[in-house]
């Protein structure tokens, strides 16, 4: 998951390869809910592991149920068969639609004092008209802040004052997680038969089926009567299905379908966890892709992608059925060849921010021509001259990260920015990484950093590297490990064995795990370090065969989103096309005082004197060797940080990078 406060995406011209799919948030959430109420043991796999079940968790915990983490992707959830052990709690439910709503219904019905709160758009998210027919209903739920959003008290109502006889009214045309709510509650106290009228025309029709769905899995068989009326029997209870397996979830293939429905060459795209039977309503994306000219194959658990018609035909949809994955299709639009229009679409404007602002204006910055309304969106294509690089704003909404992430496939072949890129924890923490498994770039960056010993490569490098969400390459630790493989052969560092020291850099059994530098299992960290290694890897480094031997291993450190590489030949030697090379310098005095007090540090006793002779020595041999001496490479920015703190030496390389991107003007 990336933390950075920007994602850099470089501009996509290929997709091909296999992504496995998380868990679907809206079935995680209502399962687990169902299994808390329900009587029994459910043991849930593929479960979702993202910010919105992790407040679910968190509150099932909090009222008294039993939850069991076993591998990664599975949970045991011990049911409460009804009854709550903790009748009094206070819940913060972040930004989690999936649990403020159902729980506020559950709690209301099932009796105690409790507290439900969230992150500040959470309670900017309507809920009063569910609060409405709860009140109906006998229940006491009080508005701590705004009336008709969260924050909400709920006080106990014992069962018997519950009015159960009428016909329950719910809006459906503002939300379909209100009606959802009730239908997951009610059978707490189905005593007789419930029946629950929706008011309006029902939206987000597929996420009742979901639930209807599940609900049945549970035992609950609830009878529809269109989508206006709604009955549970009398004496439905919940009853574990002991085991149960969540789908992949169907919006978050929408970003994979669309990937592959514009790639425009590498093989087909192939989405698992997810495919044509599923039971989530999203999954009819996969008809409107078609519609754009998408050439997709589906079986029970799997989707298969490909570009069909290019450019894209345009498309004009009532969305209502598919409200988070049309946000997609506002992005493919681009490429399409007339204007598309996504209509019936009101409900984005109540999601984890007002969706139809949120895309016109991010699409708007990609330099495309957008009209919106109350409840449609029309976009335009976007022709090669007009695209722009944009800074995406992600208005803590992972559907507007994830949506925009395509813009990085762009005729013009400019990157975009994500900001914010960690707010696709919501539902799919590891988006961007399983994207980057099957895209294809022109040119993954690379920003390298030269310079003699204890200038403070190492420092500025991994520093910068974290601000930009990018790998890291230590390149002096490989000749470091080298030369202490060399040692530990009973080999001295020298030209008399240049064949097996560089047969055995050829094979090194290296890991770098969590900071650390493996040596066939062995933590070698610290042994690289001293003053005396650092000598040993400048004399293996002399060896041209050696350095030979390393050139593949350092050049596999370039993945996405991009790479920070340290060393003495980054730049003039493993990457030369590399668009920022520093160089890096500070006088000797500095560099010695600097080593020293990390030496010290460590509780490595030394002296000044000596440690300035030894990297002065080791210097003088980087620099006067054959093979890729330490020099800088042509087109190097020089950076002396003999006066500057690390955070300024940072912030210098960052505003270098910065000038290097076409984001100025967005
Ligand atoms: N700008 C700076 N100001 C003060 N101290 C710094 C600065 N940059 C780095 N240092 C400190 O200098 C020491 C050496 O830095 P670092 O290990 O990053 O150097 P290096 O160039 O990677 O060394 P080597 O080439 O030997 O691996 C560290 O203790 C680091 O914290
Ligand atoms: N790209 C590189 C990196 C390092 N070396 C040699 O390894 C020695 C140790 O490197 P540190 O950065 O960890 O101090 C260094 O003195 C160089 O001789 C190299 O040749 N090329």
């Amino acid at each position: 998951m990336f933390s950075t406060a920007f994602l850099d995406l470089p501009p996509f011209v290929a997709a091909a390869g296999t992504v496995r799919l998380p868990g679907s948030k809206s079935i995680s959430n209502r399962v687990l809910l169902l299994a808390a109420l329900a009587e029994g043991t459910t043991t849930v796999h593929d479960l979702l592991d993202s910010d919105d079940t992790r407040v679910m968790l968190d509150a099932l915990r909090a009222l008294g149920c039993g939850v069991e983490l076993t591998t990664g992707s599975t949970v045991r959830i011990h049911g409460l068969n009804g009854q709550l052990h903790t009748p009094q709690a206070t819940l913060f439910l972040g930004n989690a639609g999936t649990a403020m709503r159902p729980l506020t219904a559950a709690l209301s019905l099932l009796g105690g004092d409790f507290e439900l709160s969230g992150v500040p758009r959470m309670h900017e998210r309507p809920i009063g008209d569910l609060v409405d027919a709860l009140t109906q209903l006998g229940c006491q739920i009080d508005y701590l802040g705004n009336p008709g959003y969260p924050p909400l008290r709920i006080h106990p109502v014992a069962p018997a004052h519950l009015t159960l006889d009428a016909p329950i009214r719910v809006r459906g045309d503002v939300s379909s997680q209100f009606l959802t709510a009730l239908l997951l509650a009610l059978p707490l106290v189905a005593v007789r038969d419930i029946t629950i009228d929706v008011v309006g025309e029902l939206i987000s029709k597929p996420y009742i089926e979901i639930t209807l769905n599940l609900l049945a899995r549970f035992g609950i068989v609830v009878q529809r009567d269109g989508w206006q009326r709604f009955t549970i029997p009398a004496g439905s209870r919940y009853r574990s299905p002991g085991e149960i397996h969540v789908e992949a979830d169907a919006s978050s293939a929408s970003y994979f379908i669309a990937l592959g429905a514009l790639a425009a060459s590498g093989g087909a795209l192939r989405i698992e966890g997810v495919g044509a039977e599923s039971i989530q309503g999203d999954i009819r994306f996969i008809e409107a892709a078609r519609q754009m000219g998408a050439h997709v194959e589906s079986g029970p658990n799997w989707l298969q992608v490909a570009r069909g018609a290019w450019p894209l035909k345009a498309i004009d949809l009532d969305a209502n059925h598919i409200p988070d994955a049309a946000m997609t299709l506002a992005v493919m639009a681009l490429h399409a060849d007339g204007p598309s229009t996504l209509r019936n679409i009101a409900s984005w404007r109540v999601k984890e921010t007002d969706r139809i602002d949120a895309m016109a204006a991010e699409l708007r910055k990609l330099g495309a021509m957008v009209e919106d309304g109350p409840d449609f969106i029309r976009v335009h294509p976007l022709a090669a001259a007009d695209w722009r690089a944009a800074r995406i704003k992600t208005y803590d909404d992972h559907r507007v990260a994830m949506c925009f992430s395509l813009a990085a496939f762009n005729p013009a072949g400019l990157p975009v920015r994500i900001l914010d890129p960690h707010c696709v924890a919501k539902t799919f923490p590891d988006y961007f990484e399983t994207l980057f498994t099957v895209i294809d770039v022109p040119e993954v960056p690379v920003i390298c950093i030269d310079g003699p010993t204890a200038s403070g490569k190492g420092t500025l490098a991994v520093e910068v590297a974290h601000e930009l969400g990018y790998h890291y390459l230590d390149s002096g630790s490989l000749y470091r490990v080298t030369g202490l493989a060399t040692r530990r052969k009973g080999l001295e560092p020298e030209p008399a064995y240049e064949a097996e020291i560089a047969a055995l850099a050829e094979t090194l059994p290296l890991q770098f795990v969590k900071g650390k530098v493996l040596l066939d299992g062995e933590d070698v960290s610290d042994a690289i370090r001293t003053e005396a290694a650092g000598m040993d890897a400048s004399r293996v480094s002399a060896l041209p065969a050696v350095r030979a031997a390393l050139l593949a291993l350092q050049k596999r450190f370039r993945r996405l989103p991009g790479l920070v590489a340290d060393g003495r030949d980054m730049g003039t030697v493993i990457f030369p096309e590399a668009r920022l090379k520093v160089f890096l310098t500070a006088s000797a005095a500095q560099r010695a005082e600097r080593r020293h007090k990390q030496l010290i540090s460590k509780g490595i006793s030394t002296t000044l004197d000596s440690l300035r002779a030894d990297l002065e020595a080791r210097d003088a041999r980087d620099s006067s060797r054959s093979v890729a001496p330490l020099k800088p490479a042509q087109d190097a920015r020089r950076l002396d940080n003999s006066q500057l703190s690390i955070a300024q030496s940072v912030e210098q390389v960052l505003n270098w990078w910065q000038e290097t991107q076409p984001f100025k003007s967005s």
